[in-house]
């Protein structure tokens, strides 16, 4: 793969295959295990290649195990590909070298890094040694990053009498005291209540503007991704199946779209069926799946046939595609 200079984040190929124990459970198990030692491969990662520009936002959606935040510790150097290449702004992150960690961060929304019985603020101070800042220039990125996030005197309470949503914002601080010009999110908003979760997101939001960082982030949640991420990679199954913009994903998922109409009159189902699958059919309001390729047809024959007061032709919701996708488990 040819890098270009305009690429901060080159994947290229990369696959990884996590070694597994065979052992039969109970102590009979364990112990023909330690003279006989089986182990089997989980596929999690298979062939994945992508570019990243830098100051981009971009989304991995994927249903659960479906290798997102394997990819992720890839390109933070926490674990070793099997195969394949991963290049992070020129460095290779599994040398984990010193160089290389000032200009990233990785939050997991499942893991914390604050100390439970201390403040906030003792950890950030101590975050800050860590990367060689002074005192002052603690101060000022924290106070910075504190009206950021809208954070007060909940930085000087010990972590285990915060909100959730507070601790996250916290953690989130903490994550980004030595100004990492690339941020990992894996579940940023997990578990957060839809304002903690809006806050959170407009923060980041705010701060790839700010700072032009570059921002990977795994989402359950689709309003973080349509409100984040303008690109979107998905995977299912370890491998690759869609890289582009979020608008388009709706086209690659569904080839039908919405067509709501208002009636005059109250209609039976049976009338509307050779148009398309009915999605909803309620009083005068009526929600059909048409194809593409007859949608022109469709609408013409609708306002033939019947007295229409309004008629609207939408994308499916990329939520329920996805949601759907997720469900099914299975990709065309
Ligand atoms: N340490 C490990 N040892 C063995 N298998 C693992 C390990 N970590 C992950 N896996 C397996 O690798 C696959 C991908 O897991 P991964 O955690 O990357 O998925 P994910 O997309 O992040 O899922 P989720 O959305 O549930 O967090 C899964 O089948 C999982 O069981």
């Amino acid at each position: 793969m040819h890098n270009n200079p305009s690429d901060l984040i080159v994947v290229d190929q990369l696959s990884k295959y996590y070694r597994v124990a065979n052992k039969q459970p109970g102590f009979k198990g364990t112990l023909k295990h330690f003279f006989d030692r089986k182990t089997y491969d989980v596929p999690a990662v298979t062939d994945i290649s992508f570019k990243i520009s830098p100051g981009e936002v971009v989304g991995f959606l994927g249903a659960n195990g479906a290798g997102k935040t394997t990819l992720l510790k890839m390109m933070c150097g926490l674990i070793h590909p099997s195969t394949g290449l991963v290049d992070v702004g020129g460095f290779s992150p599994q040398r984990r070298q010193t160089a290389f960690l000032k200009e990233i961060t990785l939050v997991m929304g499942q893991k914390q890094q604050l100390i439970w019985d201390l403040p906030p603020m003792d950890s950030l101070y101590v975050n800050a040694a860590v990367y060689g800042l002074s005192d002052h220039e603690a101060k000022v990125r924290i106070n910075e990053l504190a009206e950021m996030l809208e954070l007060g005197e909940e930085l000087t309470r010990p972590v285990r009498k915060l909100s959730l949503g507070q601790r996250m914002k916290s953690e989130i601080l903490a994550a980004l005291l030595h100004k990492p010009s690339v941020l990992f999110l894996d579940e940023p908003t997990l578990g957060l209540d839809v304002n903690a979760q809006a806050r959170v997101r407009s923060f980041l939001s705010e701060y790839n503007k700010r700072t032009g960082a570059t921002i990977l982030l795994t989402s359950h949640y689709m309003a973080d991704i349509t409100a984040l991420c303008p690109r979107v990679i998905c995977i299912h199954k370890g491998k690759l199946f869609y890289d582009g913009d979020l608008d388009s994903l709706a086209n690659s998922l569904s080839p039908s779209r919405e067509v709501k109409v208002e009636l005059k009159n109250q209609c039976a189902n049976e009338q509307f069926e050779k148009y398309g699958e009915i999605q909803d059919l309620n009083d005068r309001f009526v929600c059909l799946l048409v194809s593409r390729d007859k949608l022109t047809d469709v609408v013409s024959n609708l306002l033939t046939d019947f007295d229409i007061i309004d008629l609207e032709i939408s994308d499916p919701p990329i939520d329920q595609l996805i949601g759907e996708l997720f469900i099914k488990g299975e990709v065309n």
